[in-house]
């Protein structure tokens, strides 16, 4: 393990052998870590961030100096409790704040990798979770929990690693992409992909950066992650910073304003490549379809016990889907809790201080730690 200024990193020879039959080598892990590994490694905690996410759950962002991205559910007596589990977040593979993906150099030709680096999927980021954990030296964890993407992680440890995961937490979360998501994430590659200053993929090389589609993609993105009662609450069609339309092309309604806002400050803490590897692996990822089209497969004889949660305004990540999970957990008599939280705040929800979200988990985690014994 290694900490240089801003990240821990663990790196391995040992070649990452990925869905699509390529072995990576070497891999590099970045993570953080909150809380103390108990004496019995019985107490650990798996936090899986989502698309654009990172390790910095609970820590300031090295980048955004901003404070992490949960630190409304992790800390001292909040659900994820630091006094009393010991909490690791991961940078998926693929990522771009440490962990080997396509900005990190290619062993094989000391140049960035680009669009060389092999596609990755969310099965993939698992399996390389999974090593962590064999370096960190934790044989299961207490609880695997994450949203959106994070969710994706989550259904993928409890069907690939299910001796491996006590308590599991899919949040926001689907066991597919939708052709609605993949139509989405289509169109951010695309506007990346139309960037001159992508230079197909070889940005780095060039001394450049796709920051106008990138930032147009994140724009895009953003708005499948609120509402539309909420933007309208929020913005309405007030203008920003002017008395009268401009008749022309500046941002002449706040809710414009805010998504140039949006898409701007994305740029500098993300990289273009990255974001082109984890919308595909989220658009792959369908876990009926590796279980013969049949979801509740994919848990068939887990003793993990589950707690899914939805949110009633998110319209990226519907209700639905996570009923769809909680009636394949049901098919197969797994222990399964199913919450739908009412908010106008959309997909991303998760993010924000839910207060529902807040005791739903905190009332699961305390019920698996006393059957864990914590
Ligand atoms: C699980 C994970 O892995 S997390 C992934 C990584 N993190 C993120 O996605 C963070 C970005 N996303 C978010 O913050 C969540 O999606 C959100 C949108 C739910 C946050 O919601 P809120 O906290 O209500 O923030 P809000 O959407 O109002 O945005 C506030 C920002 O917009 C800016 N803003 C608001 N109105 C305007 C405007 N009219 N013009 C320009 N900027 C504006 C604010 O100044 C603020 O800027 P800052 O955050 O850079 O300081
Ligand atoms: N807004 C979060 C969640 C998206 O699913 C992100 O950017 O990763």
């Amino acid at each position: 393990m290694e900490r240089s200024s801003d990240k821990v990193t663990f790196s391995v020879e040992t070649p990452l052998k990925l869905s699509s039959g390529i072995d990576l080598a070497p891999v590099t892990m970045a993570y953080e870590t909150y809380g103390t590994l108990n004496a019995e490694r019985t107490n650990a905690v798996l936090v899986c961030h989502a698309l654009t996410g990172d390790q910095y759950a609970a820590s300031r962002h090295p980048i955004t100096g901003k404070p992490g991205w949960w630190e409304t559910i992790i800390g001292p007596g909040k659900p994820l409790d630091t006094d009393r589990y010991f909490i690791i977040c991961p940078n998926v593979i693929g990522g771009c704040m440490g962990t080997t993906g396509p900005r990190e150099t290619d062993p094989a030709t000391g140049k960035p990798w680009g669009i060389r680096f092999p596609v990755i999927t969310i099965a993939d980021m698992v399996r390389g979770q999974a090593m962590l954990l064999d370096h960190l030296g934790i044989p299961d964890l207490f609880c695997a929990i994450g949203g959106s993407m994070g969710g994706m992680q989550v259904l993928q440890w409890a069907s690939d690693y299910g001796d491996r995961v006590f308590a599991a937490a899919p949040i926001a979360t689907a066991a597919r992409h939708s052709a609605q998501n993949i139509a989405f994430h289509e169109v951010g590659r695309q506007a990346i992909m139309a960037d001159p200053d992508w230079h197909g993929g070889e940005y780095l090389a060039h001394g450049t950066s796709p920051q106008k589609g990138l930032a147009v993609a994140r724009m895009t993105a953003h708005i499948t992650y609120l509402s539309e009662v909420a933007l309208h609450r929020k913005f309405g069609r007030n203008l920003q910073d002017r008395e009268a339309l401009s008749f022309g092309f500046d941002a002449d309604f706040q809710v414009e304003s805010y998504l140039r806002h949006q898409g701007i400050t994305f740029v500098d803490r993300f990289d273009a490549n990255s974001y082109l590897y984890i919308t595909r692996a989220m658009d792959y990822f369908d876990l009926a379809a590796d279980h013969g089209g049949v979801l509740a497969d994919a848990f068939k004889g887990t003793e993990t016990r589950f707690c899914v949660i939805s949110f009633t305004s998110d319209w990226l990540f519907p209700t639905v889907e996570s009923r769809r999970i909680v009636q394949a957990l049901n098919a197969v008599a797994a222990d399964v809790s199913f919450v739908e939280i009412e908010t106008d705040r959309g997909h991303d929800a998760f993010l924000l201080d839910e207060p529902e979200m807040f005791r739903t988990l905190r009332g699961f985690l305390q019920s698996a730690a006393e059957a864990r014994g914590l």
